[in-house]
């Protein structure tokens, strides 16, 4: 295998399938056995995981909402989705644990990267939730911090698009898609498959990030062997 530690970033709104909202169970089911095929191989696997299927704070604030407080909830979004996936995951006869930036201990253990490091070992999947626990974040920025705070190999950026465009592919259909793009580029040219702090983070840690389609079967085990699938973002 090509990575022995991975972070994979998966998108809360990929989570709704063909719904118009919240997590679709069929797509819960598939992302399980994709991620099972690359347990399997022994390969270390932390999550994070979006909210946008839920609630986003930029989304409340523009109809009137304080922010902060809409970003919180955007938070609570994310642990939502991280327990539907943790119960996915131990369905398929994976271990797992949730570890949130927020604390609630009822349902999730605090974060804490020793114990995330350690948990990680014992071959644990271990799905980050809460995102950074900061209000003006996203989770793609917390997909970066922790993959740097766990010395992840590379971030593993699985969404519904199969790379980094041009343009965005889903506004642009003659957009062009790069099989590897720099830092200092991916920010020059304004690309918004993921934001600027999220890159900023990455290109001062040294992290490589690969942007690729989830929703095709076999693609994150394909990554993880080392073929060349969705779009390298590196220095
Ligand atoms: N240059 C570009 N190349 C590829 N995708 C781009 C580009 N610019 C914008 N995008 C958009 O970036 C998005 C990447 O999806 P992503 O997984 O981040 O979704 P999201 O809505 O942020 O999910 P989440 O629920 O995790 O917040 C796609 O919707 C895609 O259309
Ligand atoms: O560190 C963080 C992470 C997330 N948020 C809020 O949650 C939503 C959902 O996350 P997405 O990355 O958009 O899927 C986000 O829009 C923020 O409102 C946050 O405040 N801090």
């Amino acid at each position: 295998m090509k990575y022995k530690r991975i972070l994979l970033k998966l998108s809360g709104e990929a989570l709704m399938g063909d719904l118009h909202y919240g997590i679709d169970p069929k797509r819960l089911a598939e992302y399980a056995q994709e991620i099972k095929k690359v347990h399997e191989q022994g390969v270390e696997i932390a999550i994070v995981i979006g909210g946008g299927n839920i609630f986003r704070g930029v989304a409340g604030a523009s109809s009137g909402m304080d922010r902060v407080q809409g970003d919180y909830m955007g938070m609570l979004a994310t642990v939502i989705n991280g327990m539907a996936l943790q119960g996915s995951l131990e369905d398929n006869g994976m271990k797992t644990r949730l570890m949130t930036a927020l604390k609630m201990e009822s349902i999730a253990e605090p974060y804490i990267k020793r114990r995330a490091d350690r948990h990680l070992e014992k071959g644990r999947i271990v799905i980050f939730g809460a995102g950074t626990g900061n209000p003006y974040f996203t989770t793609d920025t917390a997909a970066v911090l922790r993959g740097i705070e766990v010395s992840a190999d590379v971030i593993l950026k699985g969404t519904r698009v199969d790379g980094v465009y041009d343009s965005d592919p889903e506004k642009n259909a003659a957009a062009v898609k790069f099989d590897y793009i720099s830092f200092e580029d991916v920010l020059s040219k304004g690309l918004n498959v993921m934001d600027t702090t999220a890159f900023t983070l990455s290109q001062e840690n040294k992290l490589p990030i690969v942007v690729f389609d989830m929703n095709k079967e076999g693609n994150l085990l394909k990554i993880c062997k080392g073929e060349n699938i969705g779009t390298v973002v590196n220095i």
